[in-house]
């Protein structure tokens, strides 16, 4: 496996659930295990940097985890507040009937029978996978989810009669601070929509713990590498060499089965490919976006924000923005260590705090210097965070690159997130033990969803 994110520690785990104790799995990472979930310390604290938030739905991730993380939001269009939640659910609901009628309502409901065509986890349980994204997809939700990747969130929700309004004030809020980009992403990453729900999760000790405890658990051998390129072999047997570079120097080894569980695309990874025929690129088409996510110490200048509430008043912790072009920033949050202490209370916007800035470009002094008041120290991660979405929608790279040469992170042109890379670990797992067995029959199915129900 190559790379120990949340994708490659997965495969491992699940690999190892196919193959059983008897194999021999190894996982190359060339920076840090977790990959995009980090956490970055200050002062006493350790706090996300990356990765932040898991849905309650998102099973296979709850299946490793365990903890809460509420929060209060407002929106914010460059001079001023133009939304703020309320303590009162109540306030809430009427700000917002009164505003977008029902939209907000049906943008959960419609939010919510997407993820509820999500069979996924049930045809996984019964060893069902697919060969490529748009396959995986349909298995899931038939042609509208293959019609969402050919769309623009704005299309799918315009087509379903939501307001243009209610998607400029609402839902580019959120794709802003999910995505860094506008509701012109595509529309299948309406899934990430639910990151805004309430009763979020998140990982005590922080997310990327999930990523070491996988790997344990997997009882796989963590070697600290980069792999450089990957050749075909066919004596003494078809097999796989990664040549690879750690501390000690270069080495190379040989495997029957591999899975790069981390973006060929460009900025991202450099694996070249030898031997292949057809070729394998070592860059797909399509770029990632940059998102940096600065961490600042201070107090937070609410003026800024163009509210005249009293600092000591201030209790919103996420400040979303609306995409107007004044507006320099993604998103604004107060953050929560990653491990809350005993009798934790949030503090107020009048006390100094760790703030997370969501930005495309990093900020500059002045910027700084504009949002708060004072600050002490500053943390800044300039990551190339997920695809940059552009519909409609090219070909996806496929999971199969070769006949035993496995590409997980294919998925993340559907949507990024967590979540989608354990459901592609999964089915990577899957489809590898499958096709090592030649048990065609779990592979590409159609009708899963009849065809089960008798089962399920
Ligand atoms: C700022 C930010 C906020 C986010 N917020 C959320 C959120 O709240 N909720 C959510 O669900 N998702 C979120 N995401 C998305 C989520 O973090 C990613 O989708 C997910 O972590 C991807 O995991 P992965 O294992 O597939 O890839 P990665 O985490 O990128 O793992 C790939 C690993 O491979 C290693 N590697 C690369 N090349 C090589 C090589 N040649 N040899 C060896 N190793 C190599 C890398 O060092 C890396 O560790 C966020 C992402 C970012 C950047
Ligand atoms: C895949 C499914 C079914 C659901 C995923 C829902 C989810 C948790 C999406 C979040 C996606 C994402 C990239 C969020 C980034 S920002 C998160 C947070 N608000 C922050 O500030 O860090």
């Amino acid at each position: 496996v190559i790379g120990a994110g949340i994708g490659g520690t997965a495969a491992a785990y699940y690999l190892r659930e196919e193959f059983g104790p008897v194999v021999k799995i190894d996982v190359f990472e060339s920076g840090t295990v977790g990959g995009r979930l980090a956490t970055v310390k200050m002062g006493d604290y350790e706090y996300e940097t990356g990765g932040a938030v898991i849905h309650p739905l998102n099973l296979h991730m709850k299946q490793f985890i365990e903890k809460i993380v509420p929060s209060k939001m407002a929106i914010f269009d460059g001079k001023e507040l133009v939304f703020e939640e309320s303590d009162w659910f109540i306030v809430n609901f009427i700000r917002m009937i009164w505003r977008y009628g029902l939209g907000f309502v049906r943008m959960q409901m419609w939010v919510e029978s997407i993820l509820d065509k999500f069979m996924i986890y049930q045809y996984q349980q019964y060893g069902y996978s697919f060969s490529t994204v748009e396959k995986l997809l349909h298995a899931m939700g038939g042609d509208s989810f293959l019609t969402l990747m050919n769309q623009t969130l704005e299309e799918a929700m315009m087509g379903d009669g939501f307001s243009q309004a209610f998607i400029n004030d609402i839902i580019a809020p959120i794709t802003r601070v999910n995505y860094g980009q506008s509701v012109r992403i595509n529309g299948f990453v309406a899934v990430s929509l639910a990151g805004t729900d309430s009763g979020l999760w998140a990982v005590d000790g922080g997310n990327k713990k999930v990523c070491s405890g996988l790997l344990y658990h997997s009882k796989s051998d963590l070697i600290p590498a980069k792999v450089s390129s990957i050749s075909m072999k066919t004596r003494p047997s078809k097999r796989y060499e990664l040549n690879y570079v750690g501390e000690s120097g270069s080495a190379h080894s040989l495997y029957d089965i591999v899975v790069i569980a981390t973006p060929l695309h460009q900025g991202k990874s450099d694996i070249t490919f030898s031997g292949f025929s057809p070729p394998i690129p070592t860059h797909y088409p399509g770029l990632y976006h940059q998102t940096v996510a600065t961490l600042v110490h201070g107090t937070l200048n609410v003026s800024y924000l163009g509210t005249a509430e009293a600092a000591s008043e201030f209790t919103v912790s996420e400040i979303l923005t609306t995409d107007s072009k004044g507006c320099a920033i993604n998103s604004l949050s107060s953050l929560d260590p990653v491990h809350i202490p005993d009798g934790y209370e949030r503090p107020p916007a009048s006390h100094p705090k760790v703030w997370k800035v969501f930005s495309s470009e990093p900020l500059t002094p002045k910027q700084l210097q504009q949002m708060f008041l004072s600050y002490d120290s500053v943390s800044e991660t300039p990551w190339l965070a997920y695809p940059s979405y552009r519909p409609p929608h090219r070909k996806t790279p496929p999971f199969v690159l070769h006949n035993r040469l496995y590409y997980l992170n294919a998925v993340e042109w559907a949507a990024s997130a967590m979540e989608m890379s354990a459901i592609s670990a999964r089915n990577v797992a899957l489809l590898a033990h499958h096709r090592w067995h030649e048990q065609t029959d779990k592979i590409d199915q159609e009708d899963l969803h009849m065809r089960l129900r008798g089962e399920l």
